[in-house]
């Protein structure tokens, strides 16, 4: 970790995890090794922890994402992947139709703000590439803020604070399911990492979807693998709208504000992953969780 010392010279610190790699083995000692830093800091706003470039997400993801009741000083705030705009094509294409896929997808997938980097690069070699890079992009993850850059030059307000992991912050959340594309997922396989929308105004029984969500991300029984997940629910007999987050296998569901009296209700969520089947999602959704 590179902190800024006396009159701006850099400090390269280094904090030794009893699990080694935190790219590998991550364990919950790196919340310690954070606490710890925050801890011995006068002042630190931000801690960017830059994964090395083949790095899977999910594990840093799911535990650096943290219950509210261990009052860690430490949150997630958002997982930011910078895409090389002239390389991403390249990169995709060469697992397609394998079994196997290349880190790209996982880092795209996970992320919630994508820099999409060397612009300059694509741009002048042809002038719609970049909006058919974004397409390729929001086909695995439409939730995910693209941000164009040349070096990576970029507003540090639109990746810094973003409170991705927030699932008390609805209006954030709504505004990126209602922005999510309209997915035309029909021309895409099962077997691409993607994205599938599941909308319908039928109220929830909160139990029942727990047990539906429970049996998608714990027992894997339509054999689907979702890495990230985001939803609003309307809940039967609760006046409060709730949030739905879940990273691999943990998920959480909470009650965030009322719905307002002549507001229209609806399920809106979200599913980021591999595998996906849409009708069995949607059909399941309607069968098992709706009252
Ligand atoms: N034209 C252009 N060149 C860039 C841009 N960003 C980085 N480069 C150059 O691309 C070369 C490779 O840089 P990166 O792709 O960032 O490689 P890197 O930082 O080693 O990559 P990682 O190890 O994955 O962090 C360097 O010469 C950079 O100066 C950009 O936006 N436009």
């Amino acid at each position: 970790m590179i902190n800024e010392g006396d009159k701006g010279a850099l400090v390269e610190e280094w904090v030794e995890l009893a699990n080694g790699c935190i790219c590998c083995t991550v364990k919950h000692s790196l919340v310690q090794a954070l606490e710890q830093l925050v801890q011995r800091k006068e002042r630190l706003d931000h801690i960017l922890l830059e994964t090395t470039g083949l790095a899977n997400p999910a594990p840093l993801a799911s535990v650096l994402w943290l219950d509210e009741q261990l009052e860690s000083e430490v949150k997630l705030d958002s997982i930011v992947t910078v895409v090389d705009a002239k390389n991403l094509r390249f990169q995709l294409d060469e697992h397609r139709g394998s079994s196997s896929f290349p880190e790209a997808y996982f880092q795209i997938a996970f992320a919630d703000i994508i820099i999409l980097n060397k612009v300059d690069l694509v741009s002048v070699e042809s002038s719609g590439a970049l909006e058919e890079l974004e397409v390729e992009i929001h086909n695995i993850n439409s939730l995910a803020e693209i941000i164009h850059s040349v070096r990576c030059q970029v507003d540090l307000s639109k990746i810094l604070n973003r409170q991705a992991y927030d699932t008390a912050r609805a209006t954030q959340l709504e505004a990126l399911l209602e922005e999510s594309r309209s997915l035309s997922t029909k021309k895409l396989h099962d077997s691409d990492v993607r994205t599938i929308c599941i909308c319908e105004t039928r109220m929830i029984n909160l139990d029942k979807t727990r047990i539906w969500l429970e049996e998608i991300l714990w027992e894997k029984k339509y054999d689907m693998d979702v890495y990230r997940c985001k939803g609003v629910l309307s809940v039967q007999n609760s006046d409060q709208l709730h949030t739905l987050q879940a990273v691999k296998e943990l998920y959480e569901i909470v009650p965030s504000r009322k719905w307002e009296k002549e507001e229209k209700r609806i399920n809106k969520i979200v599913f980021i992953g591999h595998n996906l089947k849409e009708d069995i999602l949607i059909n399941s959704f309607r069968d098992r969780a709706t009252c």
